[in-house]
């Protein structure tokens, strides 16, 4: 079946990059181009849509989508929940490195200010430095320090020739790291992510802003269900264990406390599991705030599991890597997702159960 893309900003920049993708990718077509003359209800009849406008635009194209019930990807920065990709790398050196600010430049004719990259990579700082708190940005009260996003000073550029260029400035005393990152060609730049994207646009619920996160959800969701019926199985069982315990009668009070211990052990497992997810989702959210998760390009199954050639490929630089750092739970971490990747979930979990307990072993006692 072939999913038709409706591009609204279509005949823009970014929009022209998005239809030649769409174009070349087997399985989509291009079923319509909406520009600023054009109606929503062109949007009639598309399986997916794909914005492109600008910020003003954007939540009109995201209602008539929801309105159509078609699941709609937003490529366009400037509202509150842009997904642009973040180019900021962060880690050990945050807590070194109180001050951070961010410097972006766009051509002049760029509408919406600062960029959503920066305001992304401004939250997921703010997001890895919950423990530690704000960045330190002295007299931010003042308009020329910039804009604050999450304690983050962005400050934003607008200037002819400029394609989109991001500088992050981390600075402590006496020293100073600046990540930058220069678009250059934006076909070769955005391409691959927007592959991705429309990937995982088709199968996402609710609103997702990055990838993953719905994934999440259904599990979350299974697992509270079944937590609840396991609860109400207790309580069931509970009742009649008592009557059986009270019967007096030697099978009767094996078969009360059978049928207490039972449900219990698997409440244990089942509390088990939950400290598992909620562990690894906060390791993976960690490198993920570093930049450290596995960023390897690979082609993606509908599912938005990646194919297993591409996966199976990953393997040796990740496995070498843990041969080399047995110690470093990130190393395991992202091995246990290289497993995920290809589809051996036995795998994956040891190596992020590993992960789990060397982080665990490598904080400091309390
Ligand atoms: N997430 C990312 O990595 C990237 C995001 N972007 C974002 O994508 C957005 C578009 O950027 P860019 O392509 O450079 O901008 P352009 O100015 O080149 O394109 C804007 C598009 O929006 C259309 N448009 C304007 N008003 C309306 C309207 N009322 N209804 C429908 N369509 C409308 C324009 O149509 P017309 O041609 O008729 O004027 C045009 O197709 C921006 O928000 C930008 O920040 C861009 C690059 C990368
Ligand atoms: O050209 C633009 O406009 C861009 N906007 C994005 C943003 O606001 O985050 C970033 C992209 O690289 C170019």
């Amino acid at each position: 079946m072939t999913t038709r893309v409706a591009i609204v900003g279509g005949t823009g920049k970014l929009g022209g990059v998005i239809r030649e993708v769409v174009e070349a990718e087997e399985g989509y077509e291009v079923f319509a181009v909406l520009g600023s003359r054009s109606d929503l209800a062109e949007l009639d009849g598309a399986d997916l849509v794909i914005d492109a406008s600008t910020p003003a635009v954007s939540i009109d194209v995201v209602r008539a989508a929801i309105e159509r019930g078609i699941n709609v990807l937003v490529g366009t920065s400037g509202g509150r929940t842009s997904a642009s990709p973040s180019s900021c790398a962060r880690g050990r050196c945050r807590s070194l490195l109180p001050s951070i600010e961010i410097v972006e430049a766009h051509r002049e004719t760029k509408v919406d200010s600062p960029s959503g990259t920066a305001v992304r990579t401004a939250e997921l700082i703010a997001a890895a430095r919950e423990e530690i708190g704000p960045v330190q940005s002295p007299h931010v009260d003042q308009r020329a320090r910039g804009q604050q996003v999450a304690s983050v000073p962005i400050h934003s550029l607008r200037r002819p020739g400029v394609i989109a260029r991001q500088e992050t400035v981390l600075s402590g005393a006496g020293e100073s790291l600046s990540i930058v990152h220069d678009t250059i060609d934006p076909t070769t730049a955005y391409a691959p992510g927007i592959r991705i994207a429309i990937a995982a646009a088709l199968e996402a619920r609710g609103v997702v802003v990055g990838r993953r996160r719905h994934q999440r959800m259904k599990t979350r969701i299974a697992v509270g269900l079944m937590t609840v019926l396991l609860l109400l199985y207790i309580v069931l069982a509970g009742q009649r264990s008592v009557v059986l315990l009270a019967s007096g009668d030697g099978v009767g009070i094996a078969m009360g406390v059978a049928l207490i211990v039972l449900p219990l052990i698997a409440l244990w497992a089942i509390g088990r599991e939950l400290w598992f997810g909620v562990r690894a989702q906060k390791l993976g959210e960690i490198l993920d705030a570093e930049g450290a998760l596995p960023h390897e390009e690979v082609a993606l199954r509908p599912s938005g599991r990646a194919t297993r050639d591409d996966a199976d490929a990953l393997f040796p630089a990740y496995r070498a890597d843990v041969e080399q750092h047995p110690g470093d739970w990130r190393a395991w971490y992202r091995l246990g997702v290289a497993y995920d990747a290809s589809g051996d979930r036995r795998r994956a979990r040891e190596a992020v159960r590993t992960a789990i307990a060397l982080e665990k072993s490598d904080r400091p006692a309390a």
